[in-house]
């Protein structure tokens, strides 16, 4: 097994005190599945994190334990920050496929989790329509998803996260669908709108390449029993962009990565 590498963040970067922490979680599915094994983890305010690691390894399962979608069999998952307790505003949850409402507007699916919480469209517009600046397609407010490309109706997705204002941020696998060119141009929307609001993000991907782009901690996981197999920083400043996706810090540290990543997929029996 790799040496575990614990990433060493200090609080100047910003990066702050543990806002959720996974205690020993262990997940035994009905069927007998162990999808996760004695899962340790500190997510820091501030981080950028990626959960890296193949198929299987239990990365979905934990971020639906983050959210309460699933319960662990053992250990627990604690919000040592006060104000960070699971409250449905402080946390907010993007998966592969945007799940857009064909039938409702831009403007009335990211309204959605307001009106859910009883808040009118007249009170909710401001906030709406700063979501869908944030991901630019203010423009874009009356149009129905069948008129968006996947990039957009992705866009539509996150606005419909931002506009709870969230303190965390559980990305599962958001752009794996799209296109090259479109994932790095999301890849670059979600760093700069990291940055302006300053969330933490737990990010689901099977790309080396994306995690060392968007990371500043990549934990890197193996399959069968799921666990953590190594945890490393990505000590590259921001902002990050074009240039750093070709420079030859990017191409090292995808490389530590790449090696980590296949270190932990010979660890377990992964197929
Ligand atoms: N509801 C369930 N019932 C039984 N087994 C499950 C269930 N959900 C997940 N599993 C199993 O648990 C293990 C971990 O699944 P999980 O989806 O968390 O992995 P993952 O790392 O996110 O995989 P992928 O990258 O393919 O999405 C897998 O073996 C999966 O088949």
């Amino acid at each position: 097994m790799t040496a575990m590498v614990q990433a060493d963040m200090q609080t100047d970067t910003g990066i702050g005190q543990p806002i959720v922490s996974l205690k020993g979680i262990s997940k035994t599915f009905s069927n007998g599945t162990v999808a996760l094994n004695n899962l340790s983890l500190d997510i820091r305010q501030g981080e950028f994190v990626s959960l890296l690691g193949p198929s299987g390894c239990g990365k979905s399962t934990a971020l639906r334990i983050i959210t309460s979608l699933t319960s662990p069999s053992s250990g627990r998952v604690e919000w040592p920050m006060e104000e960070s307790r699971q409250k449905d505003h402080e946390l907010s949850f993007v998966f592969q496929e945007p799940t857009l409402m064909p039938w409702a507007t831009v403007f009335g699916n990211v309204w959605l989790p307001l009106r859910l919480k009883g808040v009118s469209k007249k009170a909710a517009y401001d906030e709406v329509m700063e979501a869908l600046k944030g991901v630019g397609l203010d423009q874009f407010a009356d149009s129905y998803p069948r008129e968006l490309s996947g990039g957009m109706k992705m866009r539509v997705s996150i606005a419909r996260a931002l506009v709870t204002k969230p303190k965390l941020l559980l990305m599962d696998e958001p752009f794996a669908a799209l296109d090259e060119i479109t994932r790095f141009k999301l890849n670059n929307d979600l760093l700069r709108l990291w940055e302006t609001f300053g969330w933490t993000v737990i990010f689901v991907t099977h790309s080396v390449f994306e995690s060392v782009y968007l990371s500043n901690r990549i934990v890197v996981m193996a399959a069968r029993p799921g666990r953590v197999v190594n945890d490393m920083a990505i000590d590259a400043p921001y902002p990050r962009d074009e240039d750093f996706r070709t420079s030859s810090v990017y191409s090292g540290f995808c490389r530590n990565v790449s090696e980590a990543l296949h270190e932990a997929m010979n660890s377990g029996d992964h197929l």
